[in-house]
C-alpha cells in the first residue's frame, strides 16, 4: 500500500514584473495514507492550490520532496530535489486523477467518450475502456446519460463525469480542488454524499480542497488548516463526522451534534483570526 509523503516542503513564485517573489508554502509536512481523506482548509492565498499542484506533478517545490511509493513526484520543470530514489519520476500521471473546480469536458464528445478519455490516451482497447467508463458513470449514477453531451448536463452532473472520469483511470488517490464550489446548496449536498461513497468504496487517497468550513468536517478523515503569508499547515484535526454521516446517512443530525459545532466554532476562529491578520498587513502596505 502506497503512502504519499511531503517533506519539509517549500514553494517560492519568483518576481515576476517589478513584483516580489511569493513564499506561497513554506517547511510543509503531511502524510496520507489509503483511506485518508484530508481537507485543506484556509484563508484565500494560503496555499491550497499551490498544494495540490505539487502533488499532482504539476509544479515542483522549491524545497524539500514529494513520494508516492517508493518514487518521487517531481513537478516540471524537472529540478533535482536532492533525493536519489532511483530513475521513476512521477510528474502529472494516471495515478492521481484530478478534478477541478469548473468541469473540464471536451464538448465534442459524449459522456463515455470524455470518461474513457484517459484510458483511450493510454492506449487501452475500446471494449476495456467502455466498461470500465460504464462501471464508474454507474457509480456516480449517470448510466442512462452515456451519449449526452456536457451542455445537454446540469453542472451537478457535470461535476459527477469529472469524478467518474478520474476514477476510470484507477488512481491511486484522487486530487479534488473546490470540486463542488460552484454547485448550488442541495447539489452540493447530494454530491457529498456521493464523494463520501466513492471514497467508502474504494478506500482511495482522497486531497480535497473547500472554503466551506461544514463541508470540510462532513468529509475529512483529516482536516488541516493552512494559514498564508508564508502558507504552513497550522492546525490539523482527525474527524470521524464522515462516518457517522455514511452510518446515518442524516447530514443535519450529524451537523447539528455538539462535537460538530464545538469543532465548527474552533476552526472559523482561527480562519477569522488569519483573515484579520492578512487585512491588517494590507492596510500596512
Ligand atoms: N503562478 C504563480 N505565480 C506567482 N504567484 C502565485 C502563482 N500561483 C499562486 N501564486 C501566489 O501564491 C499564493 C498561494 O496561492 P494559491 O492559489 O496556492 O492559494 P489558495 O489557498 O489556493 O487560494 P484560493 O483559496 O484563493 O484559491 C498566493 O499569494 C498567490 O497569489
Amino acid at each position: 500500500m502506497n503512502t504519499l509523503d511531503i517533506r519539509d516542503v517549500s514553494v517560492i513564485y519568483p518576481a515576476s514584473q517589478g513584483g516580489e517573489a511569493v513564499t506561497a508554502l513554506s517547511d510543509i509536512n503531511l502524510t496520507i495514507g489509503q483511506g485518508d481523506l484530508v481537507v485543506a482548509l484556509g484563508a484565500s492565498g494560503c496555499g491550497k492550490t499551490t498544494l495540490l499542484s505539487l502533488i499532482a506533478g504539476f509544479i515542483a517545490p522549491t524545497k524539500g520532496y514529494l513520494t508516492l511509493g517508493d518514487s518521487s513526484i517531481k513537478g516540471y520543470p524537472r529540478v533535482a530535489c536532492g533525493l536519489d530514489l532511483g530513475d521513476e519520476v512521477r510528474g502529472p500521471g494516471a495515478d492521481r486523477g484530478v478534478v477541478f473546480q469548473k468541469h473540464a469536458l471536451l464538448p465534442w464528445l459524449d459522456v463515455i467518450s470524455n470518461t474513457e478519455f484517459g484510458l483511450k490516451l493510454q492506449g487501452v482497447g475500446k471494449r476495456e475502456r467502455r466498461e470500465k467508463a460504464a462501471e464508474y458513470l454507474k457509480l456516480v449514477g449517470l448510466e442512462d446519460f452515456h451519449h449526452h453531451r456536457g451542455y445537454q448536463l446540469s453542472g451537478g452532473m457535470q461535476q459527477r463525469v469529472g469524478i467518474a472520469r478520474a476514477l476510470t483511470n484507477n488512481p491511486e488517490m484522487l486530487l479534488l480542488d473546490e470540486p463542488l464550489g460552484a454547485l448550488d446548496a442541495l447539489t452540493r449536498e447530494s454530491l457529498q454524499e456521493l464523494l463520501l461513497d466513492v471514497w467508502q468504496q474504494t478506500n482511495k487517497m482522497m486531497f480535497f480542497i473547500t472554503h466551506s468550513v461544514d463541508e470540510a468536517l462532513l468529509l475529512a478523515t483529516r482536516l488541516i488548516v493552512m494559514s498564508p503569508r508564508p502558507g504552513r499547515i497550522t492546525h490539523q484535526f482527525d474527524l470521524s463526522f464522515n462516518k457517522e454521516f455514511l452510518a446515518c446517512r442524516d447530514a443535519r443530525k450529524v451537523k447539528s451534534s455538539a462535537a460538530f459545532i464545538k469543532t465548527r466554532e474552533e476552526i472559523l476562529s482561527i480562519i477569522h483570526g488569519d483573515e484579520m491578520e492578512t487585512q491588517e498587513a494590507k492596510h500596512e502596505h
